[in-house]
């Protein structure tokens, strides 16, 4: 898809295709629409940081709060936004042991108690044995220091869903 057949679309239609580049957020999508017509793709991202870097800490962890955690309940119940199931799957979450299942769970929920939000990671990046690692580690970060590594995870998750998009791949935003 090139910029061109993106200007052609409807409001309606890019928030089709682009409603889900970040996780379960259309609100940050249909602001940045204000800005068509767009000068490359890489411009709609800009945008989207943009808007993202405006926004005060509650809406930041916002952001982060609208992310499902990691092999979490969405992925058992089969609940998940069809981007997040393959970024998921692509990371080995879904082919866990019962052991890893419940490593995973403690860290989850660990991180949770202490920031107040989801432990974010650009899954596709990554997979299960480093995303344990960066779990522990970043467990030691203060709350300040999190909320701006989670935000960097959104915006490499956000690049990764545009540039699939780029290439041709649209994507319903539910299975
Ligand atoms: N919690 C969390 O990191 N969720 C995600 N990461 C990713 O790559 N896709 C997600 O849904």
């Amino acid at each position: 898809m090139d910029i061109h057949a993106v200007n052609r679309m409807s409001y309606e239609e890019f928030l089709d295709v682009f409603g889900n580049i970040i996780e379960k957020c259309p609100l940050i999508t249909a602001a940045v629409w204000s800005n068509h017509p767009f000068s490359s793709l890489n411009g709609i991202e800009e945008r989207v940081y943009e808007f993202i870097d405006h926004l005060p800490p509650s809406g930041k962890e916002g952001i982060l709060r609208c992310h499902p955690d990691l092999a979490g309940r969405e992925l058992t119940s089969g609940s998940l936004t069809i981007e997040s199931q393959q970024e998921q799957r692509q990371a080995g979450l879904t082919s866990l042991s019962t052991e890893e299942r419940e490593t995973l769970g403690l860290l989850n929920s660990q991180y949770k108690t202490k920031f107040g939000f989801p432990f974010v990671i650009c899954a596709k990046m990554s997979d299960k044995y480093k995303i344990m690692e960066e779990m522990r580690s970043r467990l030691q970060n203060d709350p300040s220091q999190e909320l701006l590594k989670g935000i960097e995870e959104v915006k490499k998750i956000c690049h990764l869903r545009v540039q699939q998009l780029s290439n041709g791949v649209g994507l319903p935003t539910k299975l």
